[in-house]
């Protein structure tokens, strides 16, 4: 005999895009996907044909819509709890949401060194997003963070006095390139209300710890970006970070004239190593 074990659903990528008008000509943008999921009294659409409980995915989409009208400022995670609440509170038969807002980012753009009003470039490193958990009588579990933020710093890096057997080849070295891309997720403690400082808090402390200290290992600046960024970020309970080693291999130029050469490398996507870690407060 079958069982419905559990069971949700939703619309997923709905786009839109905000025109903040300050006035006629200085305009703010906030551009989002969004990914909504509903769960609660809903098996009766699964175990019966009656889909009275069913809230159309199309409706879903509307609302993302109408809600950006109404409530999208430039911050994210605001307007994921902006949705979580709404519809928490407007369907009683709901019991959680839970929704992923994807942000492209706009920049303005710089005009003789000025930002221009309502001109913008894209701001491609990395995707921010947003995510928020939503359990009735429960409080929201919101959380922000960026999938594949491509940093490299070309010294201060090395990778030495590990594990050896008689399968390591790697060589030993303190002077080598570094570059990751960077997937990180913060959450925020139930009091939390300033999401996008700490958003920035958390970047300036990894940009900050990636430059300016020697990194023996990828483990060890992976935890040094997270103890810092749990240091500046007083709201954040919690840090998950991702950090690939994306290796660039030096290059053997001796057949080329060019032995010893340490400038030309060669870039690799695979394989590579792949680092994680959960920090908390
Ligand atoms: O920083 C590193 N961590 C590792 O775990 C590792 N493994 C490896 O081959 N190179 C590196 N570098």
């Amino acid at each position: 005999m079958a069982t419905l074990e559990s069971n949700r659903y939703g619309k997923f990528r709905v786009r839109v895009m905000k025109v903040i008008r300050h006035d006629d000509t200085r305009h703010e943008v906030c551009e989002l996907e969004a990914d909504v999921l509903l769960q609660g009294e809903l098996d009766g659409s699964y175990l019966s044909d009656d889909n009275s409980s069913i809230v159309p995915t199309d409706t879903v989409k509307n609302t993302v819509h109408f809600l950006a009208h109404d409530h999208l400022e430039t911050c994210r995670t605001t307007f994921a709890e902006v949705i979580g609440e709404h519809f928490l509170g407007k369907y009683p038969h709901l019991a959680g949401v839970e929704v992923e807002l994807r942000e492209r980012k706009w920049e303005r753009m710089l005009i003789g060194g000025q930002p221009h009003p309502h001109s913008f470039t894209h701001a491609a490193n990395g995707e921010p997003f947003s995510r928020g958990s939503f359990t009735r009588g429960q409080a929201p579990l919101l959380s922000s963070g960026i999938r594949g933020h491509l940093v490299m710093k070309t010294t201060q890096s090395g990778f030495e006095g590990y594990n050896l057997c008689e399968l390591t080849t790697l060589p030993p070295t303190n002077d080598r390139v570094f570059a990751t891309r960077l997937t990180a997720e913060w959450t925020f403690d139930p009091t939390a209300t300033d999401f996008c400082s700490a958003d920035d808090a958390v970047l300036t402390a990894a940009h900050e710890i990636f430059a300016t200290t020697y990194s023996p290992s990828v483990q060890r600046t992976l935890y040094e970006i997270g103890a810092l960024a749990i240091d500046r970020a007083p709201s954040l309970s919690r840090i998950e970070l991702k950090m690939p080693n994306v290796h660039f291999l030096g290059l053997d130029l001796t057949k080329l004239g060019r032995p010893g050469q340490k400038a030309v490398l060669l870039p690799t996507d695979e394989p590579h190593g792949e680092i994680e870690a959960v920090i908390t407060r």
